[in-house]
């Protein structure tokens, strides 16, 4: 019953790796933004707009505790900081679970994000030049907590299927 958890920052590709990974090892994939929103039938823009930031954090934990917790096994896409708050880090220490880093340089995360803020609750009101000191700010303040993960895989100039091969040996 393991779980494979991909996580770091907005843009660095969890979502895109998750989906790609789960194609190819047949092992289902859940994205915890998306459960969230089915959940509570809000966007996660939705969810920062009506409740604010401490109240996603809240139903972001409940969401990760449960996932965890599902029979099988599952590859998980956290949100971009999920591991950050609420001593979700703690969570990833689990036996059954498999937790990946995807590790992004700031630069390549500002040109990802640069591209679409708009469904980004955290960067939506934030021009290009306040984008990138955001990002490495940001990085640095999470850094510590996305360490926390068992295997840290840097994914800086390499193409997805690279990325998921890289994974699947890691898995072997
Ligand atoms: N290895 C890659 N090479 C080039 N582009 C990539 C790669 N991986 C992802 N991308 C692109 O980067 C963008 C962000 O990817 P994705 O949405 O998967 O990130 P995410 O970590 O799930 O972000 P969020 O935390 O906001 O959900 C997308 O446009 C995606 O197509
Ligand atoms: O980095 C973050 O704090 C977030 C990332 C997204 O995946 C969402 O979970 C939400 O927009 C917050
Ligand atoms: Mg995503």
């Amino acid at each position: 019953m393991k779980k494979i958890v991909l996580l770091g920052y907005m843009g660095c590709g969890k979502s895109t790796i998750a989906n790609n990974l789960s194609q190819k090892t047949a092992i289902s994939y859940l994205d915890l933004d998306h459960f969230i929103e089915e959940k509570t039938n809000l966007s996660i823009k939705a969810l920062f707009e009506k409740h604010g930031e401490v109240y996603f954090r809240k139903v972001e934990h409940q969401a990760f505790v449960e996932v965890l917790a599902m029979p099988g096994d599952r590859i998980l896409g956290l949100g971009g900081g999920t591991p950050c708050y609420a001593n979700n880090h703690v969570l990833l220490q689990q036996p059954d679970v498999i937790s990946i880093y995807l590790k992004a340089s700031i630069d390549t995360l500002f040109e990802r994000l640069s591209k679409n803020r708009s469904k980004r609750p955290v960067i939506a009101n934030l021009n290009e030049e306040e984008l990138k000191e955001f990002i490495a700010k940001h990085l640095f303040d999470r850094s510590f907590y996305y360490h926390q993960a068992q295997h840290i895989l840097p994914i800086d100039g390499k193409s997805v299927a690279e990325i998921v091969a890289s994974i699947e040996l890691l898995l072997a």
